[in-house]
């Protein structure tokens, strides 16, 4: 469905994306793991033609997304890290304007129909200043769902919400899959990533050091991918396998014995 091929970006002299490849299949959720600075938010933005790569290129369903901008932006949703809702407006307003932008046939139906899925519909007709940090969650969820995507991309979606209401957003992230949305997520949640996500690639410093599932990645961990000589453990009972921490700062702990990426 997404295949990134050899992307780059800097910003004046730093490189924050070097080199990115992956792919996402159509129905999976693909995650994107890093911490602060990691580079997810700029994959995002230019995955969903908010900004240009420098080079590389990135295809959703067969398309390069800078030469059809257009049709591309007809086919993705967008939940933006930030809250950009109209705080003034009512739920129902807020997805009524996202509708009108794109000529949607049918409007009155399709905001009914995403406010009820996203548990909203009693709060239709509160304005969004009087919304908690989790329900404004779920109404960008609703607008980017409006104009039913094929691909919804997620950025830090459930960053600042407490583990309950974290819990039900992840819920919905299932529920949207499961009706065959291919999502694309970022987050710094180990555990978040490891719940939701199919295959995970991780992001450090503008690099995608590993990526897979979460099999695949603790595969990549044992003794015949490692340089680490093999140690039996003294019981010879079965060692645990990493968990997606262990197998993070692995990869990031190694990287940091490698040069900072500038470019001249
Ligand atoms: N418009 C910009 N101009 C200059 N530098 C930028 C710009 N946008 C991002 N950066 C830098 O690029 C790097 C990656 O930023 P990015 O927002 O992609 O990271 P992130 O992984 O999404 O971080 P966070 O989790 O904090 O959102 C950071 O060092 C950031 O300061």
């Amino acid at each position: 469905m997404i295949q990134v091929e050899s992307l780059c970006k800097a910003y004046k002299n730093t490189i924050v994306l070097d080199d990115i490849s992956f792919r996402v299949n159509a129905g999976e959720v693909y995650g994107l793991l890093g911490v602060n600075g990691a580079g997810k938010t700029t994959t995002m933005k230019i995955l969903t033609t908010l900004a240009r790569p420098d080079s590389g290129r990135v295809l959703i369903d067969g398309k390069d997304i800078v030469r059809h901008r257009s049709h591309i932006r007809s086919i993705i949703g967008l939940v933006p890290q930030e809250r950009n809702l109209d705080r003034e407006l009512s739920a129902w307003e807020n997805l009524a304007i996202q509708g009108l932008l794109y000529r949607m046939p049918h409007l009155p139906a399709a905001i009914e129909r995403q406010l009820k899925a996203v548990g909203l519909w009693n709060e239709r007709h509160q304005p969004v200043v009087q919304f908690s940090g989790g329900q404004q969650r779920r109404l960008l969820i609703a607008r980017a769902l409006l104009c039913e995507p094929q691909v919804l991309f997620m950025d830090e979606p459930s960053i600042g919400l407490d583990p309950q209401v974290r819990h039900q957003l992840w819920q919905t992230v299932r529920d949207i899959a499961a009706q065959g949305i291919t999502v694309v997520l970022t987050t710094h949640y180990m555990e978040e990533a490891q719940s939701l996500c199919s295959r995970i690639g991780i992001l450090h410093a503008g690099k995608l050091l590993a990526q897979g599932s979460l099999a695949q990645l603790q595969a990549s961990l044992e003794p015949s991918h490692s340089q680490e000589p093999h140690r039996p453990h003294p019981d010879h009972a079965p060692t645990r396998k990493p968990s997606l921490e262990d197998i993070f700062l692995h990869f990031t702990r190694q990287s940091h014995t490698k040069e900072p990426c500038y470019v001249p």
